[in-house]
């Protein structure tokens, strides 16, 4: 159906409010964590991939690092796995681990090249096994039982933190037309797999490629307070507050540790958005209003 002169006008209005950002982010690395929960339907899915490729045709290095935790608990408990979250980790048997990497390498990652592709993209999934992009080791838990006084160190299975993202293989993919999609699965020195938050892989690759931006894709509208208002601009003692408090809780811990971590490391600004949006990474990186809540440099 033919535009009306309004909606015409806003079109290209919204087209105009771009080139500046188009300009200024040419050339630059976008790393991009799509999670799980922001996998809803199809129409989202499709949004999502067409920002990717809509960013890498102008210029920008998109680079996609998904998650997938609702879609490994559909298929744990299909196979009656039981399955529990310490801190926002899940805790992985190796039993756990054989799903987990059978659902974030095979499934979510092949459904998101594909419809990348299917977009007009080019799209190419690898897990942190492949070229050993991820290495890992075992994270241990920093966890407080509310009867014990100090926190103690727990085991929760094959669950890794990052080691070092080796990045020849990205920048190989940045200066072609290919996009990266990561699979947050990492590789121990004696070749195990290990289950790593996809957040906290998306802000090491961030931190290792440099990005311009790390935007966190989630199913809320962003860091909220506990009367559900969108915070942005907090230092990190209000951050370490609103913790200890338990405002930030559960999946949201990941979330702001490594937006932290990124930005202190050089990443330019972190944002964590709501994924539920249509089209919310255009509207967080091409329009003046920013989206969800920004953590800088500049709030530290
Ligand atoms: N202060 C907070 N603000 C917003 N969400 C929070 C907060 N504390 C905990 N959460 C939870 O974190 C969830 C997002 O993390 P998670 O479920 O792991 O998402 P994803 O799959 O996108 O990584 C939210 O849906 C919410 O339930
Ligand atoms: C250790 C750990 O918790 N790993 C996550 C990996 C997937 C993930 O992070 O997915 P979302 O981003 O969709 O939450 C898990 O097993 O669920």
């Amino acid at each position: 159906m033919p535009l009306n002169r309004k909606q015409a006008m806003t079109t290209a209005e919204v087209l105009s409010e771009a080139v500046p950002y188009i300009q200024r982010f040419a050339g630059k690395t976008i790393v991009i964590k799509y999670g799980g929960n922001a996998m809803t339907d199809d129409n989202l899915k499709n949004s999502f991939a067409r920002d990717i490729v809509m960013m890498k045709l102008i210029g920008l290095n998109p680079v996609v690092v998904h998650g997938g935790g609702p879609q490994i608990g559909d298929l744990l408990e299909q196979l009656k796995i039981e399955s529990h979250f310490i801190n926002g980790m899940r805790v992985t048997d190796s039993k756990t681990m054989d799903v987990v990497e059978m659902v974030l390498g095979g499934m979510v990652n092949k459904e998101i090249v594909g419809l990348i592709n299917s977009n007009g993209g080019k799209a190419i999934g690898l897990t942190g096994k492949d070229g050993h992009l991820l290495e890992a080791r075992k994270l241990r838990v920093k966890h407080k039982r509310p009867e014990m006084e100090a926190p103690e160190i727990i085991d929760i299975g094959h669950v890794g933190e990052v080691e070092k993202v080796n990045k020849s293989v990205l920048r190989m993919l940045e200066d072609s037309d290919f996009i990266p999609v990561i699979a947050p699965i990492g590789v121990g020195p004696d070749g195990a797999s290990y289950n790593i938050n996809a957040d906290l892989v998306a802000g090491k690759v961030a931190e290792t490629l440099q990005a311009e931006k790390l935007i966190l894709l989630t199913n809320i509208a962003g860091l909220l307070d506990k009367e559900g208002n969108v915070l942005t601009g907090l230092s990190t003692e209000q951050v370490d507050g609103l913790i200890e408090d338990g405002t930030i809780h559960g999946g949201m811990l990941p979330k702001i540790g490594c937006a932290l971590s990124a930005v202190k490391s050089g990443v330019v600004s972190a944002h964590i958005i709501d994924g539920r949006v249509e089209h919310s990474c255009l509207l967080e990186i091409f329009t003046d209003e920013g989206v969800g809540t920004l953590i800088t440099n500049n709030t530290l």
